[in-house]
């Protein structure tokens, strides 16, 4: 257990890359270059999430420690490190899901579109970032109230029917479900398969019109097809807002991410374009991680 030592230096080579990745250019899915079934293009990406600074403990323990990263639209960050390293913490700290945690309290700043999100109502916060978790979890409604809930819950419910089932047909088309489920909308979420389900939380999400995605560890109890469904929308998704995941699967963080950050102990290690992180990584730490000698 270690102690918060506000005097504490980080080992973070963040700035380095993040001002490399200042001047970033997306590639498309890692796989679907590979495959040839997609060329490499480049898109913009903008700022929309900062943190500085940022400290998070649980009572006394430390989960991360003074991390300064930012999130983009127009790209995938995966975040990743070994079990226990602060990853779900962070992402948890972004739309404040963490300070629902007993004992949990903050050091430094984080930003929405400039503004600090301690100045939000909680509520409009975790409309503008939503969360899609590891365990799919519809609610035990049909699949159309899976996400006519969404939008009722995020203050988004739109006064005539009609605009409310061309709302839920968008959210299901965004998260790729749609021509899956179009013949039953009323069909019970829960006889979905897995990965359905998992993509109906992400319609659900969708629905309220989120500028950042979270997604905690989303393929780990999914098959691998429904994996690669995942991976797929994530990257579609990314055109038009940023996303967020964690994984602790080197793999899917070479095929989905854009940027990767690698935490350890609690610490942001290195950060940078995934091809730099994940292939030349600076760090002694990151490098013997890439390389499996720990997990
Ligand atoms: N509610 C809590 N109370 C106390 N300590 C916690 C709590 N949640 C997490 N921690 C501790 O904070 C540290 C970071 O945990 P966190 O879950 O963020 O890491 P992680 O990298 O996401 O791990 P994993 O990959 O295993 O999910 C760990 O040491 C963990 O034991």
């Amino acid at each position: 257990m270690r102690a918060i030592d506000p005097d504490a230096v980080p080992t973070v080579l963040v700035g380095e890359s993040e001002q490399r990745q200042a001047l970033s250019v997306r590639p498309t899915l890692a796989s679907q270059v590979a495959r040839g079934e997609a060329q490499e293009t480049v898109r913009e990406t903008v700022e929309r999430m900062r943190t500085v600074e940022l400290t998070i403990a649980y009572g006394d323990k430390v989960a991360v420690n003074r991390v300064s990263l930012t999130v983009r639209s127009g790209e995938v960050l995966a975040l990743i490190g070994p079990s226990g390293c602060g990853k779900t913490t962070l992402l948890r700290s972004l739309n404040r899901l963490v300070e629902l945690t007993p004992g949990a309290n903050r050091w430094g700043t984080i930003t929405l579109d400039g503004a600090d999100i301690y100045e939000l109502e909680p509520t409009e916060l975790r409309r503008r970032v939503t969360m899609v978790f590891q365990q799919p979890n519809p609610f035990p409604f049909s699949i159309f109230e899976n996400v006519a809930y969404g939008l009722v819950e995020g203050g988004r419910r739109p006064k005539r029917g009609s605009e409310l089932e061309q709302q839920v047909v968008t959210a299901l088309k965004r998260a790729g479900l749609y021509e899956e489920v179009a013949d039953d909308l009323g069909h019970p979420a829960l006889r979905l398969s897995g990965g359905q389900q998992q993509r109906l939380c992400i319609a659900r999400a969708l629905a309220v019109e989120p500028e950042v995605l979270l997604l905690d560890e989303p393929c780990s109890a999914l098959d691998p097809i429904s994996t690669e469904k995942i991976e797929q929308l994530m990257h579609e998704l990314a055109r038009e807002i940023a996303v967020v995941v964690v994984t602790h699967n080197l793999q899917q963080a070479w095929r989905v991410a854009d940027r990767v950050a690698f935490m350890y102990l609690g610490d942001l290690v290195e950060c940078g374009p995934a091809r730099e992180v994940l292939e030349n990584p600076q760090a002694p730490r990151t490098r013997d991680y890439v390389r499996g000698l720990f997990g």
